[in-house]
Order: structure tokens, then sequence, then C-alpha cells
């Protein structure tokens, strides 16, 4: 058992504090913000993640896990001390690292011990180098270990628990065994490296998933037009082993808090050290035309929105998470209030989160009928069970015209040629079997 100090409770620290705690580490979560740490205290969490409220409860109650605001208590006893804070990104696209560089400073004031630092936030390779400058300034001996963090929202305990790799880059042996004995429970196979590597470790592996997640949706849009069917292009590539069934889904583009930040993070990087990485710029603009792409397929079928009513289905970057940082669902909205539309929006748990970046004009609802209830088009956004098991014959007996945009390829093709419907999905023939014809505008 270790004493451990966890900076910042979002969805890294605290899964980490968590599980952690649940394999038997004493573990004290520290946070700036109080009402997180008021709530966090009560077993409340600050966002949906499948798993986490009972084991945050369990381990409050047995007295393994602490939260507090309070550094000085945090960090008195501790012998690790993580740090998980957020790095967003800035306008140019590079890293943000001042709540980093905020939680060093912060360890180089409160530690009253030589300590391991371990950096499980994603941050610009060099940068542990200066978390250990800083925090050595004050007198205090540390070592400085790269722990990246591969956990995916939606599934990230068990992503904690049975992970692919644990990544531990340390320039110091002791420190590199100590924190692969604290995740040793875990029994994930772990790598090490030096530092520097770690981190690139990281930004590599997203940028390397973004590429293939754009790779398929240029396939996509190249099948719709040559009439293949992207499903089977990315099952009968996917069965190379060489190249794999994962992360090869078609649909409205990648979000969430990490790949967007992480792949122009990575080409600022490249650019600080005199490289364009001209893949990757490739990667981002795909991915941009990809968020956007179906609103214009309705542009230019409707000719004009002004006045229709339009139902988005799911708000979240993807399914089993509240997490709305850089939805399509976003993009999609503006634009097609740009376009004079009316917007209900329906999702099972992201609409408090929606609300905080989603213009006010937005109508929310978690009744999934009245959203689609005389719509003129639908959008599917994200395939969330609920959305994805919702009878094709509910868009034709609600909507004014059954007019179905699918970003996530939810019906098959055969499913839908049974109803009365008009459907445009992912890499895949559009089918136009409507009762009568669309008055278009
Ligand atoms: N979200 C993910 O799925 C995921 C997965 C892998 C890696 N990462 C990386 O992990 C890091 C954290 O991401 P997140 O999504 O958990 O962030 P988040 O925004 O959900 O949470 C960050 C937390 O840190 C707190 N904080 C900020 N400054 C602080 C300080 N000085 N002291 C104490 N607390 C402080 C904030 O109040 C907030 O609660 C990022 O670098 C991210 O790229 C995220
Ligand atoms: O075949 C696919 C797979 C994913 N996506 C989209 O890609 C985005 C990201 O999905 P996912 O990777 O499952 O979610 P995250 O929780 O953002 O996890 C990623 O980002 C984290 C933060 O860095 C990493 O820790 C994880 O390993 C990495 O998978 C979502 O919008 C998905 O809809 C696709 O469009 N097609």
């Amino acid at each position: 058992m270790r004493k451990i100090a966890v900076i910042g409770t979002g969805y890294v620290g605290l899964v980490t504090g968590a599980c952690f705690a649940e394999i038997g580490h004493q573990v004290k979560c520290l946070d700036i913000d109080e009402k997180k740490i008021y709530d966090l205290s009560k077993g409340i969490i600050p966002f949906y993640e499948p798993g986490l409220e009972d084991l945050v409860k369990e381990n409050l109650e047995n007295n393994r896990l602490f939260f507090t605001t309070n550094s000085s208590f945090a960090f008195h006893d501790a012998e690790v001390i993580y740090i998980a804070v957020g790095t967003p990104a800035k306008e140019d696209g590079s890293s943000n690292l001042e709540y980093i560089f905020r939680a060093a400073n912060n360890i180089a004031k409160y530690a009253t011990k030589n300590v391991i630092v371990v950096t499980k936030s994603t941050v610009p390779v060099g940068t542990n180098e200066r978390i250990k400058e800083l925090i050595t300034m004050n007198g205090l001996k540390v070592e400085v270990v790269s722990n990246p963090e591969f956990l995916r929202e939606g599934q990230a305990i068990n992503d904690t628990f049975r992970g692919d790799r644990i990544i531990i880059g340390s320039d110091n042996d002791t420190a590199a065994t100590v924190i692969e004995e604290i995740n040793q429970h875990f029994h994930v196979k772990v790598i090490h490296t030096d530092i520097k590597s770690a981190e690139m470790i990281k930004y590599a592996s997203n940028a390397f998933l973004a590429t293939k997640i754009s790779f398929i949706n240029e396939i996509s849009t190249i099948c719709e037009k040559l009439g293949a069917n992207i499903e089977d292009v990315a099952y009968g590539m996917g069965l190379d082993s060489r190249i794999g069934t994962q992360f090869l889904k078609a649909g409205i583009g990648y979000g969430g808090s990490c790949f967007p930040k992480d792949t122009k993070s990575l080409v600022q990087i490249a650019g600080n050290v005199k490289h364009k990485f001209d893949l990757l710029e490739a990667v981002i603009n795909v991915n941009n035309k990809q968020q956007v792409k179906l609103v214009e397929q309705a542009m230019a079928r409707f000719g004009n929105l002004q006045g229709l009513n339009v139902a988005l289905l799911g708000l979240s970057f993807k399914p089993n998470t509240d997490d709305v940082r850089e939805s399509a669902s976003i993009v999609m909205t503006n634009r097609l209030l740009e376009e004079g539309v009316s917007i209900t929006a329906y999702d099972p748990v992201a609409i408090e989160k929606a609300k905080s970046v989603l213009p006010s004009e937005v109508h929310f609802t978690k009744d999934i009928v009245e959203a689609l209830y005389l719509a003129d088009m639908a959008f599917i956004i994200t395939d969330w069970d609920e959305i994805k098991r919702l009878p094709l014959s509910v868009y034709e007996n609600m909507m004014r015209t059954p007019v179905i945009y699918d970003g996530r390829n939810c019906y098959s093709i055969e499913a839908v040629k049974q109803h009365r419907v008009e459907y445009h999905s992912i890499g895949r023939k559009s089918v136009k079997n409507l009762k009568n014809e669309v008055v278009i505008h």
C-alpha cells in the first residue's frame, strides 16, 4: 500500500484515484474546484461515467479515498503525487500548460518531503523536464515520471483494469520500480522508456487513431460516390491483422476532449522543431469537413432550410458519456441555426453539459419521440443504445417528413428499405422511400 495524492479530479484524476483506492492504496484527491470536492466527498460524481459512482462511494466508506482542496493535507504524507489536471488547446492549437505549472508550483510549495511526481496529463515532449526544474527550485528533491493515460471515456474503469499497456517513462530506476509496483494489481503489461519517449507515445497513439478515422471517412465518401458499402469495405480491410478492425468506423468525425486537441498540439510540437506534419494536418482538415458533411447534404437536398424543424439525436461526442467537448453536435447546431431552422435536441444524459455550450435557441428534451414529433429532418449524431434501438416506424409515424441523416450508420440498409423514410448515412447508398412527395422549400 502506498500513500498517493492525485491533483485534479476530472475524468482522469478521479478514475485514477478511485481505481488506486480500489486496489488498496490510500489516495487523497485534490482539486481547486470547491463545489466538486464538496460533492465528491458525499459520493456525488461531477460527470457520467459507468461504474464510477459505486467505486467512489465504496472507497470513501473504506477510508481509502479522500477529497480535499487543501494542498498541505493532500501532500504531507504522500510518497507519490500524480498530476492529472487539464491541458486544453490554446487558440493556436498548442497546449495550455498553465494548470500543469500551477500544480508543479503547488507541489514545490506544500510538499514536505522528497516525492515521486507522476504526470498523467497529456503534455508536450519536454514538459516533465520543466516540471522537475520548477519543483526542485525550492530545494525539494523529486523524481519525475511520465505515465500517460490511455483510458477512454465511457469505459474508463475497464480500461484502467484491462488496458493494453502502462507506459512508465523515467530516468530513475528506483522511481520507475515504485510506479510499476503501484500498478501491479491491474495486471496490465508495463513498458519502461525514457521520459521524452513516454510523452511522445501518447501523442503518436492518439494521432494514429485519429488518422485511421479520417482515412476511413475519406474512403466512405468515395464509396458513396461509387456505390460501394463502407461497412463491408471496413470489415474486409480490418480482417487483415496488420490493419485491424478497430477504429475503422466511418461516421461524422472524431470529437471529444482528446483527439481534436492532441492532433493540433502534435502539429505544433512538430512545428517547434521545424517539421511540418503534413499528414496530421490533412487528418484534422478531413475531420473538420466530416463534422458538417451531413448538414451540407441536407442543404443541398432541401435547398433552403429556413423555418424547418430539425431533430438532433445525441449530443455527447460518443455514447456512455455526458462529455460534449468538441462534439460534432456543436458545429452542426451552429451551422443549422445559421440556416434558420428550429432545433429540438435529444440526449439521454448530456443535456445539462450541452446547455452550457449550445445556443439558447435550442430546445432540449429527454424524450426521443418528442424530438422527432413533426420534424422535417433528423440527424443522428451519437450512437447511444437508445437511439440505435429506436424502431424506424417511430421516424415514419412521428416526423412531418421522415428524412434521416444518420452520422453513425445505426440502421442496416435492408431494415430501412422496409419503411417509408428517406435515409442518408455515411459511405452507403441513400434510400428514398417516402410516402408522399416532400415539400421542397
Ligand atoms: N478525458 C480523457 O478521457 C483523457 C484520457 C487520457 C488523457 N487525458 C489527459 O488527462 C488530462 C486531464 O484530462 P481530464 O479530461 O481529466 O480533465 P478535466 O478538465 O476533466 O479535469 C481537470 C481537473 O483539474 C482541476 N485542476 C486544474 N488545475 C488544478 C490545480 N492547480 N490543482 C488542483 N486541481 C486542478 C480542474 O478543476 C478539473 O477538475 C489532460 O491532459 C487530458 O488530455 C484525458
Ligand atoms: O472507429 C471509430 C472510433 C472512434 N470514433 C470517434 O472518435 C472519437 C473518440 O473516440 P474514443 O477514442 O472512443 O474516445 P476518447 O474517450 O476520446 O478516447 C481517446 O482519447 C483518450 C484521451 O487521450 C485516450 O486516452 C484514448 O485512448 C483514446 O481512445 C469519438 O468521437 C468517436 O465517435 C470514430 O468516429 N470511429
